[in-house]
């Protein structure tokens, strides 16, 4: 239970000529208008706000956590003509000019549904210029003392994700509410591919800021991702080479301003890709931790992955896509179409570590949402795990005996280390997953007829259970490896020839010569939307690896009236 703090100020101001009873402590501003119910008195029992539903707003009264504050400006002579401290204009009322010369504005934080986020703001006048004064420098000293929030950033802009606007966005949207909370920023649009990535590891100096955000999608993310994780690594001594070694977690925080096609990562750590939401989860300091999949093949290393790593389906989907991107984000729906009528499977062997000793399951109800217990909980046990690993067991507790291995045809293998939550599917690839528990969710769907997949797919946009059929299973897994059939190691190849002697001469011939119509042996992996150059893989998930600007999908609230302080 939150117990609200000691009051900082409690004085009677107006806001819109009506007298309110305004007060200020560690963690609330609140706003009352006279005359109404009493204003709440903090130390009451019986008061509880629930962690994700901070702000009430019943009739007149409104209480705003002081977390949640963007800033404070002072309505001074200047700006009772009508001008900003940023520089714009804005409409005010003649009633209001008159008291401007004693008041002050607050910007803060006020959902608007579907977990979006806007910047509201509320002017207070004050009876006399010191009291005003007290009040600009209490709110002003509060935030300041705030110390997860970003001061200074570095920001890289793709101008080309998405449908282009990514410039626009950052200029119209996100760089006035950075003005406004007082953020300094080094902007870099990028020039070609990897920009980001390189500048990151090699040049940017990275001290002197609290956090890197990228505007593009997720591929952008992706770049800002190894730069900064190679630059941890190489800063640390690690090998990024070798799949064993236990990586660096990276200190500074990313913030995702989306401007993609595809969004999946802003959309499951914010639950929306709008950019204002985003813009302002960074201004008040976030901090949401995030699994990291390492990609290697034959110990070299290959990609990191956040979010989908897809062989087969999604893989093919984003090699035909990539000949599309002038179509912009609609290439995903024209080559998933396309991929779909085409109905191509991929023979494999898929051996994989299951996650054991940890809480939650692929098929779980519970979803990974802001405070994740799964997500703190699992985090520990990891650690407590990775600090015996250095007296005694194998890297994760493994042993060669708890892997699994399923050989088969299959028509998509995706690994969803996060719910994969996007626009086109609002419960994602794997709606259970977590987005901070060290696990991946290994999807094997197998060949099926075409009628049975569009089925499969269809439930991703339904509330139907995408794997209760029987030619899905879902495995959560804290390593996986695959190995394309024509791939696999000489025993095993030995071992095929014998069994099928026939159809592996055949199925050679038919890769060589294409004409021929039949199936590819091999499909791509579609790694957060990068094309691997490698089809067998080995993959490890590092447990909260990076820290994202978000605080995870908010619950909607429930209970308000209980919580309501102003009620009371
Ligand atoms: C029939 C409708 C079926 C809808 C199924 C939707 C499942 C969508 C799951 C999407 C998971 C996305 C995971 C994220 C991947 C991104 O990292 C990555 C890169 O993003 P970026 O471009 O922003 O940088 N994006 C992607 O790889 C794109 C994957 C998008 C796949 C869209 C597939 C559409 C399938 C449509 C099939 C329609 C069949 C209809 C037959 C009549
Ligand atoms: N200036 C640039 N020119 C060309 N490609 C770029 C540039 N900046 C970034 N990229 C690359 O563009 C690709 C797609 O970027 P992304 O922002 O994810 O958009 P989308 O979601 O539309 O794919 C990424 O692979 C990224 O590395
Ligand atoms: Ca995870």
């Amino acid at each position: 239970m939150e117990r609200p703090s000691r009051l900082l100020l409690l004085s009677e101001l107006r806001v819109r000529n009506a007298a309110h009873s305004v007060s200020l402590s560690r963690s609330l501003l609140t706003w009352k208008r006279r005359g109404s119910s009493p204003l709440y008195h903090p130390f009451r029992p019986r008061f509880c706000l629930p962690r994700l539903r901070r702000r009430s707003d019943s009739g007149s009264c409104h209480i705003v956590p002081v977390s949640e504050i963007i800033s404070v400006r002072e309505e001074d002579e200047e700006n009772g003509s009508g001008r900003r401290d940023d520089g714009s204009w804005k409409k005010i009322k003649e009633r209001d000019v008159k008291d401007c010369r004693q008041a002050f504005t607050v910007l803060y934080v006020e959902r608007s549904g579907q977990h979006r986020w806007r910047c509201a703001e509320v002017t207070f006048t004050c009876s006399d210029t010191t009291l005003c004064q007290r009040w600009i420098s209490n709110i002003r000293e509060q935030l300041a003392a705030i110390a997860s929030r970003p001061r200074r950033l570095l920001v890289y802009i793709n101008p080309f994700g998405g449908k282009r606007q990514g410039k626009r966005v950052y200029e119209q949207k996100v760089a006035p509410l950075f003005l406004q909370a007082g953020i300094f920023t080094d902007v870099i649009v990028t020039e070609y591919a990897n920009h980001a990535r390189d500048h990151l590891r090699t040049e940017a100096e990275l001290k002197q800021f609290d956090g890197v955000v990228c505007v593009g999608g997720d591929g952008m993310f992706s770049e800002i991702v190894h730069g900064l994780i190679w630059r941890t690594q190489i800063d640390g001594g690690v090998d990024v080479n070798c799949p064993d070694e236990a990586l660096l977690p990276c200190s500074l925080r990313i913030g995702i301003i989306p401007a993609g096609s595809t969004d999946c990562i802003c959309f499951a750590t914010v639950g929306t890709n709008d950019p204002v939401t985003s813009a302002l989860h960074i201004i008040v300091g976030d901090s949401q931790p995030m699994d990291v999949c390492s990609v290697h093949h034959n110990n070299t290393f290959l990609r990191y992955s956040v979010s989908l790593l897809g062989y087969g389906f999604y893989g093919d989907v984003l090699t035909d896509s990539e000949r599309k991107r002038w179509m912009g984000p609609a290439r995903y729906d024209f080559s998933g179409v396309k991929m779909f009528l085409t109905h191509h499977y991929y023979e494999g062997t898929v051996s994989y570590l299951p996650a054991r000793g940890i809480l939650g399951t692929p098929r779980d109800t519970a979803r990974c949402r802001s405070g994740c217990v799964v997500c703190q909980r699992n985090g520990q046990l990891l650690s407590e795990r990775a600090e015996r690993y250095e007296t005694d067991e194998g890297p994760d507790g493994e042993t060669e005996r708890e892997w699994r291995t399923i050989r088969g045809k299959f028509l998509a293998i995706n690994a969803a280390s996060m719910s994969c939550a996007c626009p086109r599917s609002p419960k994602g690839l794997s709606p259970a997953a977590h987005l901070a528990d060290g696990t991946t969710d290994l999807i094997l769907v197998r060949k099926c007829s075409r009628f049975d997949f569009l089925r499969h797919l269809l439930r991703h946009t339904s509330k139907d259970d995408q794997f209760d059929m029987t030619f899905v299973e879902v495995h959560r897994v804290r390593r996986f490896r695959f190995a394309p059939r024509h791939c696999q190691s000489d025993s095993d190849l030995e071992l095929d020839l014998q069994e099928n002697g026939k159809r592996q001469i055949f199925s050679q011939i038919c890769r060589d010569h294409p004409a021929c119509g039949c199936a590819p042996s091999y499909s791509s992996w579609n790694c957060d939307g990068e094309i691997l150059t490698h089809t067998a893989i080995d993959v490890r998930v590092h447990c909260q690896l990076v820290k994202l600007f978000a605080r995870g999908i908010e619950e909607p609230a429930v209970f308000e009236d209980l919580t309501n302080p102003c009620a009371i």
